[in-house]
């Protein structure tokens, strides 16, 4: 690892000093869009001002045979589309460190569009050494094309190795923004006896135990990524970066959906993906803290202005803990409220 005073030192002689502190965006949804596929490239600019962030996806789902027209048809949305006057987010995931195609992707995006993107997702990343890796090529990318903003790099977690060294992941640079949950390739690697993208499965349950009268037993369906989940978020919130949620497959499903999104912001997540327009309004209305809460929540700052001492609001006991847990949910909501008019009016700021 590096030195600390060596941690925040550009990798390029000529590249923009590293980020100190995270950019505050508000990230509840990463929507998805194929950018090869000219009929949705040309939904964009509808799409986009109902979402914090555009991702062109160039990994899986993408054709083998249509790599190069994701390419260029990223390049072409980043143009088509004003993201930065929405306030909008430009992300792009590119292939896996290990695929024919990353390199190129990142010569050229950074090239074409650099200045215009904020992050790149890094599929399968196993540990720091890849963090390293495209670290010191976006450096060098960066230095050459005169890119005055650094990229930031988002990882997917899923791999069973990923899994291991999700702490290293979440530190190894100062361009690393956030982790997003996995739970496709994640089941693959791991040989999880799954078909599904994320979500529970109906045979993982626990069962009471047996009743003497011989009755039915009762059973509940459990969170088969509670742990891998729990672990990514803790690994995120130490080293100050942003935890995610991935994607939810089951399009005809928005309950579930809603489910493990809500199961993800209850765990400390900033977001999720929205692969189909029917999850931008989920991610969204999940993601922003529930008006009530937020108001409860001002009430415990107001009860304890220097954030000490003990108070009573409703039954309730306050103190310094809750108000810690008050001001996270109130800076949330500002922050929502200072991008999204609608919230705005809900929370009265
Ligand atoms: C495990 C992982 O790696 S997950 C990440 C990789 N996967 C993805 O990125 C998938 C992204 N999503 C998609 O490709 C599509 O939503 C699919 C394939 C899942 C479903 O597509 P469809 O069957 O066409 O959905 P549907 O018919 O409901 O679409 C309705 C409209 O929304 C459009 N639409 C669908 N998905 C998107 C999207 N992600 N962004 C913008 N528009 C979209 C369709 O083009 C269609 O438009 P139209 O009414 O003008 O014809
Ligand atoms: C998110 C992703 O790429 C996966 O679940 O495999
Ligand atoms: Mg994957």
């Amino acid at each position: 690892m590096k030195t600390a005073r060596g941690f925040f030192k550009p990798l390029a002689i000529g590249a923009p000093a590293p980020w100190r502190e995270l950019p505050a965006r508000v990230e509840r949804m990463i929507h998805f869009v194929p950018p090869h596929l000219d009929k949705v490239r040309a939904k964009v600019g509808e799409i986009a001002p109902t979402v914090d962030v555009i991702l062109a996806n160039l990994e899986d789902a993408i054709p083998a045979d249509a790599k190069g027209a994701a390419l260029a048809g990223t390049i072409a949305l980043s143009r088509e589309v004003d993201f930065k006057a929405l306030g909008v987010g430009l992300w792009v995931r590119i292939n896996c460190l290990n695929s024919p195609w990353h390199l190129d992707e990142v010569a050229t995006l950074v090239e074409k569009a650099g200045d215009r993107i904020d992050v790149i997702m890094v599929p399968k990343v196993e540990g720091p050494w890849d963090i390293f890796y495209i670290d010191q090529l976006l450096a060098s990318l960066e230095a050459k094309h005169g890119v005055t903003r650094p990229i930031l790099l988002h990882a997917i977690l899923e791999t069973a190795e990923g899994v291991m060294n999700v702490e290293q992941i979440a530190g190894a640079s100062p361009r690393m923004q956030g982790i997003s949950l996995g739970p496709a390739d994640l089941a693959a690697s791991r040989a999880m006896k799954t078909t599904r993208v994320g979500g529970g499965h109906p045979g993982y349950r626990v069962i009471e135990d047996p009743h003497a009268d011989g009755s039915a037993r009762a059973s509940v369906q459990q969170d088969l990524w509670h742990y891998t989940f729990a672990k990514m978020v803790d690994a995120c919130a130490a080293h100050g970066i942003k935890p995610f949620y991935g994607p939810f497959g089951a399009i005809d499903d928005p309950v579930a959906c809603e489910q493990q999104f809500r199961n993800a912001f209850l765990m400390g997540c900033a977001g999720a993906w929205s692969l189909h327009p029917s999850q931008i309004a989920i991610a969204k209305q999940v993601f922003s803290p529930d008006p009530a809460e937020v108001a409860f929540a001002k009430r415990i700052l107001e009860a304890m202005p220097d954030g000490s001492g003990v108070a009573m609001i409703d039954g309730k006991m306050q103190d310094d803990a809750t108000w810690k847990q008050a001001k996270v949910m109130v800076d949330c909501a500002r922050q929502i409220a200072a991008k999204d008019a609608e919230y705005a009016a809900l929370y009265g700021f």
